[in-house]
Order: structure tokens, then sequence, then C-alpha cells
């Protein structure tokens, strides 16, 4: 008989805290924004990306997600301000399509979700010396999440769900600026959270835009085909064995997204 392992990301929350007690935690991060319960603090100035320098060097495709990582030696590309008391570092973006159709995002704003999610990871590499060690401590990450809502076609989203055809695993991807991907204003609510998938470390400071960048359907389907196109592939890899026992998804969410 065939025997399927389950990947944990794919069997979602109800099972992380089995693996992950901290699942469990108080700052446990996706959570439903409600503007007229949150509170304006004075004391918090304007958030600053200093972008012009990033140098991004691959994309990934993990089955879940779309990744663009970028190097980050030095502060070339760096988040800073708001709840910051220190420059942040970029390290990767990726997007949350989830696999709803239109409501892929993770954080809701009055209990309502965007088509996707972006994340723009970056790491406190002024008090931490690698990305890995930055992501155990409570002031470790901060991550910039802008939601994605569908309309008009965004001019630059093409470059990457046109580089997604070619993502099987990991292409070389340079000279994307992720500042084409931002929205006209940076008002954001900002709160302490956690990684939204496993480690689910509680190590990151939120700061999520208001306003959402606007993208086609078709760009929005695009995307979540590719994720299914991999996850078809893999489907296919698994049946006829040649996916490595530990490296299979549960055939369960792979079919339920198609
Ligand atoms: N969706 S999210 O922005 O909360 C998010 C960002 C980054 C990561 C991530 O980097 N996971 C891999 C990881 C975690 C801890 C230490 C590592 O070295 C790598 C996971 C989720
Ligand atoms: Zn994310």
């Amino acid at each position: 008989q065939v025997f399927i392992s389950f990947c944990l990301v794919c069997q979602g929350p109800p099972v992380w805290h089995k693996n992950y007690p901290v699942a469990q935690g108080n700052r446990q991060s996706p959570i439903d924004i409600i503007p007229h319960q949150t509170s304006h603090d004075p004391g918090l100035g304007p958030i600053t990306l200093n972008y012009d320098q990033c140098t991004s060097i691959n994309i990934t495709n993990n089955g879940h997600s779309v990744v663009v990582e970028f190097e980050d030696p030095d502060d070339r590309s760096v988040i800073l301000g708001g709840p910051l008391d220190n420059p942040y570092r970029l390290k990767q973006f990726h997007f949350h399509w989830g696999g709803k159709g239109c409501h892929g995002s993770e954080h809701t704003v009055s209990g309502n979700s965007y088509a996707s999610e972006l994340h723009l990871v970056h790491w406190n590499a002024v008090k931490y010396k690698t990305f890995g060690e930055a992501a155990t401590a409570p002031d470790g990450l901060a991550v910039l999440g802008i939601f994605l809502e569908t309309g008009d076609d965004h001019r630059w989203l093409h470059m990457i769900t046109d580089a997604l055809y070619m993502v099987k695993f990991k292409v070389n991807f340079k000279a994307f600026n992720p500042k084409c991907l931002l929205p006209s204003s940076l008002h954001y609510w900002t709160y302490l959270g956690s990684l939204t998938t496993p480690p689910l470390h509680e190590s990151v400071i939120w700061i999520v835009l208001k306003e959402p960048i606007i993208v086609s359907e078709k760009q929005v389907h695009v995307a979540c085909m590719f994720l299914l196109h991999l996850k078809a592939g893999e489907l296919h890899d698994i049946l006829f064995f040649k996916t490595p026992y530990n490296k299979r998804t549960k055939m369960k969410n792979v079919l339920d997204d198609m």
C-alpha cells in the first residue's frame, strides 16, 4: 500500500500545537485587526524603507508560497522608524495566496480577508548575529504586511507572476526592488506577534499597512494556479514514488486545493 506522510504546514493550525506548543502562546499571529479598537500611539513615528540598494538573489516556490530572497551582508536594504529601535535588514519577501480563491490573506480587518498578503521579512542585525538567532528573540524580526486587493492589473507584479512559470523550485531573480510593491501611504497598524507558520516563534514586530495594493484577478489566479501546478506536480511524483518519503505533502490538502 502507499504510505503518505503529512506535511505539517499543509495540515495547518489545528495540529501545529502538537509539535509547537508555542502555537498556544499569548502573541500568536495572524490576528483580526479591528480598526476602531486600536489605540493611537503619538510616540510612534513613520516607518522608512531604504530599499534602493537592495539585491535580490533568487525566487523559490516551496509549494506553500513564493519566496524572493535578498543578500543581507550589510544594511543595504533596511526598514526603520515606527515601533523599531534599530534598523532591520530585509531578508526575504513572500506571498500568502491561500487555497480559498480570492481570500488568501492571513490577517483580516474587521473580519474581512483580502485576496492575498505580502510579507517583507526583516531581522535585527544590530542585536543578533544571524537571522536564525533573531528569529527566536522577542524583538528579532520585523515583518511588513501588505494586503493585495483585486482590481486593475498591477504594473510590476507581472515580474513575479511571469517568473513563476520558470520557477519549479529555485531560480536566479536579480534586481527586483520590492519598493514597487508598496501602496502610496505607509500608514500602519503595529503589534507584537509571531511567525504565522511553524516554528511560530513569538519574535515578530508586525507592521501592517492600512492601504492595500491593487492587483488583477488574473495575477492572483496565475499565482494560485502556479502553486497548484507545483502541488499537482508533487501529486504526480508521489503517485509514481519519485518524491522521497520525508518530502511528501498531505494528499488531502493537494486534492482540496484543486
Ligand atoms: N509568514 S511570516 O512572515 O510570519 C514568516 C516569516 C519567516 C518565516 C521563516 O523564516 N521561517 C523559517 C525559519 C524560521 C526560524 C529560523 C530560521 O532559521 C528559519 C516564517 C514565517
Ligand atoms: Zn508570511
